[in-house]
């Protein structure tokens, strides 16, 4: 199973990835990477890999928009959700530092320590954190905010725990080539475009998860890049495509949608992983 995340090696992303390879496979052989989402949705629609991973949402810094326009934008299905907690450390080579590079969301998940603690450093945001630790690596006026285990010889964790929240959770999504769709599963994702907008709009989309008791777990709207004002509509409810509500509801959106339309992620569970 060829699996593509986000790099280098050393994201958060890449720790998730690990828990989708087949047992007895090397997960050094399996997993490769890119260092935008939008690129790894695109590879596996392309087939050059089997299974993407990308980071999807935090608990403290809400939605990784990149990956959810990557989702509405490529056809590809998801088959399986992690979630996972979140530990950041500050690495550099020394204390004295003046920039603090990694992944934006992960600037954010720090925003109070950094002001705290480091009020004078510049903030650079990096494809990921991993990318910072190399820049770090790199530069000696270079600080990093990235998982612990990736200080090493050269880099040294200066603070551990930085996050503001203890409790930072992220969910990541996996996503198989669109023909793998499920149809089982906890979980199904839907991307919803009206193409339109009336008062009351979005209570009709939404009264079919409701008149068939279907708990949604979550609504994000995106800008549809049409015009302002106009949206896209990442859905996702606590119940599986296999179940006859759900696929009712979901075939009752796609009546309303009429001139929009509804792309179906597919169903899925969801993997807690500790690292
Ligand atoms: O940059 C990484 O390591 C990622 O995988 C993205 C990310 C950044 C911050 C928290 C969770 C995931």
């Amino acid at each position: 199973m060829k699996v593509i995340t986000l790099g280098p090696a050393g994201t958060y992303s890449h720790r998730a990835a690990r828990a989708v390879v087949d047992g007895g496979e090397d997960p050094d052989e399996a997993i490769s990477f890119t260092e935008s989402v939008t690129d790894i949705v695109a590879r596996v629609a392309d087939g050059t890999a089997d299974r993407g991973v990308v980071p999807i949402e935090n608990s403290i810094e809400g939605s990784v928009t990149e990956s959810l326009d990557a989702l509405t934008n490529t056809d590809v299905a998801v088959v399986l959700e992690i979630v996972t907690p979140i530990r950041h450390a500050l690495l550099a080579q020394s204390e004295s530092f003046s920039r603090v590079a990694s992944h934006a969301q992960a600037l954010a998940q720090c925003r109070g320590y950094l002001e705290a603690n480091h009020p004078e450093a510049t903030q650079e945001a990096v494809a990921s954190t991993a990318r910072g630790v190399e820049v770090a690596r790199e530069d000696p006026t270079v600080a990093a905010i990235a998982h612990p285990d990736t200080a090493d010889g050269t880099l040294r964790v200066l603070a551990e725990e930085i996050q503001d929240r203890t409790s930072n959770a992220t969910r990541f999504l996996v996503v198989a080539p669109a023909e793998e769709r499920q149809r089982g599963g906890g979980k199904t994702s839907l991307v919803v475009y009206p193409k339109t907008n009336h008062p009351g709009l979005l209570l009709e989309l939404l009264e079919p998860f409701a008149d068939r008791d279907i708990n949604l777990s979550r609504i994000e709207s995106r800008p549809s890049g049409e015009r302002l004002g106009d949206y896209v509509f990442h859905v996702d409810v606590a119940a599986g495509l296999y179940e006859d509500r759900t696929a009712e509801a979901v075939a009752e959106v796609e009546a309303i949608v009429g001139e929009g339309w509804v792309r179906t992620l597919g169903s899925y569970d969801t993997r807690h992983v500790l690292y």
